[in-house]
């Protein structure tokens, strides 16, 4: 394998995650952001981001002479031969993915970019956005590759090391080999194709994730209203390998900073043609009826009315693993208690600081502390092994609401604990969970 000189522009979760691992592999790897505080902590070895084994490949990157920060992306590609952009394409107006970012750095380095070298998209951007970057360029000899990411917040390092696949799409099938190369290491499964079609993959992946989130969010709330289990449905439907068993558990709704502005701009994108992508609109409202129905969950645990009562929350991030609170579902359910006048107290392993009117203290025994109502938001291992006898002293009601399904319910109910589960029914104070369903 040849090393590479790499910039890489942008050092949030894709960014870093990116400049570490490839530094890792081998690579000589500049790292830009314009966020000057961020450059000064990275230089200083400091990972904010919770992100297992992130922290340590910076440093091993740094320590090697492989992996460098700096300010602004001019600073970064001097004698870069692939420049990759890793900067946020967040939603825009009426939906659309806003790519002023992505187009900010090629103005930045578009005259600077050395001759021959070739220039990676890694952001989520819509279908087209390689031509139109090349179009903004308009350097001939500086081809443009779209290379989606696929990495998951929390197994970020993980997820970059051992892909599923590579993608890599470019009109010129000479730079899309050139780029493969780079993670010949890896020796994942790799797709090499046009870049329209290497964009496309990376929405029609998520928004399939979503649609199979909100499709299981569905057959929860009949579970519930049928009598039937929703933990032995999807178990029984996820052997069959054509469905698998991941991205079947139901929850609050899906979030986070991709699958939320990933299908509303797919909708876009899709509307922008003149398809209309109802089953793709059914996804994204069924998540937002989802928030609805937990709240009437919670309100009806907490004896029919939010006003006044106390709710311990436990978990505020969009999911385990991270302190991303971007787009939580957590967070979104926790506006519509507070909307109808409920006083909110959480905790979340990842988060130090008071949120949108939660009071955030330090450890889940305090968010119990005096809850009419506890619920369960973020499935965080270590809720599992809460001291529930503790929970049930200190809580003034008996109900723990599970968004996530889960708790043990048994174990709650041996300490007089009410559980309420997502798509299983209800276990109450002495009732084994094999008893109600
Ligand atoms: N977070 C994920 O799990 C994930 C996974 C796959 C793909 N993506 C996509 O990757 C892109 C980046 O996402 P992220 O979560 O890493 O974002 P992020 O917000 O964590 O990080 C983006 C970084 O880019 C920096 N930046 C912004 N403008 C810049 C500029 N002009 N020059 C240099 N730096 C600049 C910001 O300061 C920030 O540090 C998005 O398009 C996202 O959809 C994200
Ligand atoms: O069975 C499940 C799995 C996930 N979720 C929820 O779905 C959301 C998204 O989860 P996940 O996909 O793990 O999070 P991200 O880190 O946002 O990763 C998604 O978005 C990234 C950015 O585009 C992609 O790179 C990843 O492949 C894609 O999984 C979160 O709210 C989860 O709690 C569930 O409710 N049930």
């Amino acid at each position: 394998m040849f090393a590479r000189r790499i910039a890489v522009i942008g050092t949030g979760y894709v960014g870093l995650t990116t400049g570490a691992c490839l530094a890792s592999l081998g690579h000589h790897v500049v790292c830009a952001d314009v966020d000057v505080a961020k450059v000064e902590r990275l230089r200083a070895g400091k990972v904010t981001i919770l992100e297992p084994g992130l922290a340590e490949l910076v440093a091993e990157g740094m320590a090697g002479g492989r992996l460098e920060f700096v300010v602004g992306a001019s600073a970064a590609v001097g004698d870069a031969e692939v420049v990759f952009l890793c900067v946020p394409t967040p939603m825009g107006q009426g939906g659309a993915a806003d790519l002023a970012a992505v187009e900010s750095v090629i103005s930045e380095v578009r005259t600077i970019l050395p001759v021959g070298s070739i220039v990676v998209n890694k952001s989520t951007v819509p279908v087209g956005t390689a031509a139109r970057v090349s179009g903004l360029l308009k350097r001939k000899d500086v081809p443009v590759v779209s290379n989606p990411e696929f990495l998951r917040e929390g197994t970020a390092v993980h997820d970059f090391l051992n892909p599923d696949r590579i993608v890599v799409g470019c009109d010129i099938q000479d730079a899309a080999e050139r780029v493969a190369a780079l993670y010949a290491r890896l020796g994942a499964p790799t797709v090499l194709t046009d870049a329209a079609s290497a964009e496309m993959v990376k929405y029609a992946a998520n928004c399939f994730l979503a649609m199979k989130l909100s499709y299981v969010n569905a057959i929860a709330e009949l579970c519930e209203r049928l009598g039937a289990d929703v933990a032995d449905v999807t178990e029984g439907m996820g052997y069959d390998r054509r469905i698998g068993q991941s991205f079947l558990q139901p929850g609050p709704g899906w979030g986070g900073s991709c699958l939320p502005k990933d299908t509303q701009a797919l909708l876009q994108v899709a509307a922008a043609v003149g398809y209309d992508f109802s089953l793709l609109q059914a996804t994204i409202e069924t998540n937002s009826h989802q928030r609805q129905l937990i709240v009437a969950k919670i309100r009806e645990a907490a004896g029919g009315r939010l006003r006044g009562r106390r709710i311990g929350l436990l978990g505020l991030a969009f999911k385990a693993g991270t302190n991303d609170l971007r787009d939580s579902p957590a967070l979104a359910v926790a506006a519509l208690l507070r909307a109808e006048g409920a006083e909110l107290t959480g905790y979340d392993p990842g988060i130090d600081h008071d949120v949108d009117g939660i009071r955030v203290v330090s450890d889940a025994y305090e968010a119990a502390k005096d809850a009419d109502t506890v619920v369960v938001l973020t499935e965080w291992p270590e809720f599992r092994g809460l001291d529930w006898s503790r929970i049930r002293e200190l809580a003034a009601g008996c109900v723990v609401v599970d968004t996530r399904n889960h708790l043990d319910p048994d174990a709650l109910g041996r300490h007089g604990l009410t559980w309420w589960g997502v798509g299983r029914g209800h276990l109450d104070v002495g009732q084994s969970l094999a008893a109600v369903i």
